[in-house]
């Protein structure tokens, strides 16, 4: 039988298994075998030992997607960046620095703004518009009002999905009503394990509906850029390809060369001012990591 780690503790793995439930397993074997650990997030063959008690043992770990560090988790399908449009004001290079890190791990990104209580819908409306010309998908939600969940979630069902963002955004708040909705919808018994806070480098998948699970302790501690080049910057600003064919220059670093694609986008409005600045303040911040 097929499941995902969810959740593991002193020794033992639980694995849950759609439409079977969650069983505790050990990996007898396994470090041998493979000579890889289990990680949160695996996906796994398990032989059941004890159907009625739930338990089994991990036979096999299937190939790993990806993996995210600190905290570690495997085979994540995306990410959803939660900000919120006041209390705290959105920070838009924080938020594109997160974009940059969930493209550098090849993982799909979702925006999320949140407390759109707080503002008129105009407002928010101009929020979300720097945006949506980058090509993310972009939801507006108050968790306090209910407003937009709905149409967040449908967007994560059979998807493994981190929720990052900073601290006060609102992301605990959106992750239980995801989860509280679908334990009333099909009755299953997660009992809110890794729910809280984790101070440790591990986290736990929730499972909210069958092959979907989120976790909210992202593996983004770090937005460290010192590790990336010029290059992958402007590949992770990805709406800037489609005009990079305009730039006079090939290797156009679009800064101070005179015909740019990317300069002349922002200037119609194609590509937003926002985003160019992040992208001018991340280059310097790399340029002056070199310097020394
Ligand atoms: N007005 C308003 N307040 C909200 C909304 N969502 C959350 N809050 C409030 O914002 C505060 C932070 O919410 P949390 O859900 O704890 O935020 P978080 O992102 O999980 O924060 P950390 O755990 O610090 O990362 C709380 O006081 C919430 O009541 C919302 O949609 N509208
Ligand atoms: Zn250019």
């Amino acid at each position: 039988m097929i499941g995902k780690i969810i959740k593991g503790i002193a020794g033992f793995y639980y694995v849950h298994v759609p439409h079977k439930g969650i069983f505790e397993c050990k990996a007898r074997g396994i470090f041998r075998k493979e000579n890889i650990k289990p990680l949160i997030g695996d996906n796994v063959e398990i032989a059941i030992l004890d159907e009625e008690h739930k338990k089994g043992n991990i036979e096999t770990i299937l190939d790993r997607k990806n993996q995210l560090e600190r905290p570690t988790v495997a085979n994540i399908d995306q990410a959803v960046i939660v900000f919120a449009v006041a209390y705290p004001e959105p920070n838009y290079n924080l938020l594109d620095r997160f974009l940059v890190m969930i493209e550098e791990k090849g993982i799909e990104a979702i925006i999320c703004f949140n407390k759109i209580d707080i503002l008129t819908k105009e407002q928010v409306g101009s929020i979300k518009a720097i945006y949506e010309k980058t090509g993310y998908k972009v939801f507006a939600t108050s968790s306090i009002e209910e407003r937009g969940i709905e149409a967040l979630k449908d967007a994560l069902y059979d998807k493994t999905t981190v929720f990052a963002g900073p601290s006060g955004v609102g992301k605990s708040s959106i992750l239980n009503l995801i989860q509280s909705e679908i334990l009333l919808e099909t009755g299953i018994v997660s009992d809110k394990i890794g729910r809280g806070k984790h101070t440790t480098r591990h986290a736990d998948l929730i499972c909210f509906h069958e092959n979907s699970y989120v976790v909210d302790t992202p593996g983004f501690s770090s937005l460290d850029i010192d590790h990336l080049s010029e290059e992958d910057i402007k590949l992770y600003f990805k709406e800037f390809s489609r005009y990079e064919p305009y730039c006079k220059f090939k290797g156009c670093n679009h800064l101070n060369e005179p015909i740019c694609g990317i300069k002349d986008a922002v200037k119609d409005g194609d590509i937003s001012a926002s985003r160019y600045t992040s992208y001018k303040q991340l280059i310097d911040e790399l340029k002056d990591i070199r310097r020394w």
